[in-house]
């Protein structure tokens, strides 16, 4: 069968990205058996946008935050108020256009952006790329041009997880505090580089964290795709930090909220942040750009 995986669709990475030579997923290598030319069905152009929206979405309320327990790379569910936040952050950028979305490795940012995209207006599916072997590859195949050009890749990476906490994952947020001092738990919690015991710090989670983004998601920004990037709390603190170039003292003040989208324009090399496109502020998001505009009014032509 692979002889015959000929094209490569649009939303295929290129292979010459660089780390790729880096021990990355094998999601890079995806081929479809159709002879698929892939490119968006409304006006903006990947190939002559010289601007893309990038969205941030921490995951909504998870089972572990509920509990406020440490929970880092253990791989929780979201609760049932996460999953609504997760809804209503859909809700909130369902007239920004997505083409391609970035998830960690854990089940509860993939819940998040997969809620949040039935809320899409584009209603396209999101279809998780499976590389993980040659059977996975082969076998998750779409063989449709038409059916392609309905879907939105889902990328998972683990370089995108939550900070790995290490020996205080599962504990009680507030007993440790008790324990070991709200100090010095702060400073586990909060500081930039001093990590907690046999767990990552913010740097740590953030040399491979901002490293993905460098080497895989902003290329995609670059190219003219619009994205969006599901994943958590700590790792998205980092590359905010990147993205807002944050001090690292400036980083230690920066929380994010469940399930709140964040949204930057990416133009002409530069993140410019646009805050959250709550409600009102959707106009100021869609009066920045002229193409951003003429998407929304092609959206809502197409739900008349
Ligand atoms: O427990 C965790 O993994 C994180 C996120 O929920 O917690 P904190 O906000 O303490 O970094």
């Amino acid at each position: 069968m692979a002889a015959t995986f000929k094209y490569q669709p649009a939303w295929a990475i290129d292979v010459s990205a660089p780390g790729s030579s880096r021990n990355f997923p094998r999601f890079l290598s995806m081929r479809f058996a159709c002879n698929a030319s892939i490119s968006t069905p409304l006006s903006i152009s990947h190939h002559s946008s010289t601007e893309s929206t990038l969205i941030l979405i921490r995951h909504g309320e998870s089972l572990w935050n509920e509990k406020n327990l440490f929970t880092g790379c253990c791989d929780v569910p979201l609760t049932k108020r996460g999953v609504e936040e997760a809804i209503e952050a859909g809700k909130r950028i369902s007239y920004i256009p997505v083409d391609v979305i970035f998830t960690s490795a854990l089940i509860r940012a993939q819940m998040t952006a997969m809620l949040a995209m039935t809320q899409h207006h584009h209603k396209k599916v999101p279809i998780i790329i499976h590389n993980e072997s040659e059977e996975a590859t082969t076998w998750t195949q779409v063989y449709s041009a038409k059916t392609t050009k309905q879907s939105i890749p889902v990328i998972t990476a683990w370089q995108l997880n939550e900070r790995m906490y290490g020996e205080l994952q599962g504990l009680n947020k507030q007993e440790t505090a008790e324990r070991y001092g709200k100090e010095k738990v702060h400073e586990w919690r909060r500081s930039y580089d001093i990590p907690p015991p046999k767990g990552e710090s913010l740097e740590m989670c953030s040399q491979r964290a901002v490293a993905y983004f460098k080497d895989f998601i902003e290329p995609q920004l670059k190219s003219g795709k619009h994205v969006m990037v599901a994943a958590h709390g700590n790792s998205l603190r980092s590359i905010i930090m990147y993205l807002d170039r944050l001090t690292s003292q400036e980083v230690t003040d920066l929380e994010l909220s469940t399930g709140i989208p964040l949204l930057y324009i990416y133009k002409e090399g530069k993140f410019i942040s646009r805050g959250s496109p709550v409600g009102s502020t959707e106009a100021g998001v869609y009066a920045y750009t002229q193409s951003l505009a003429v998407y929304r009014q092609e959206l809502d032509e197409m739900s008349h």
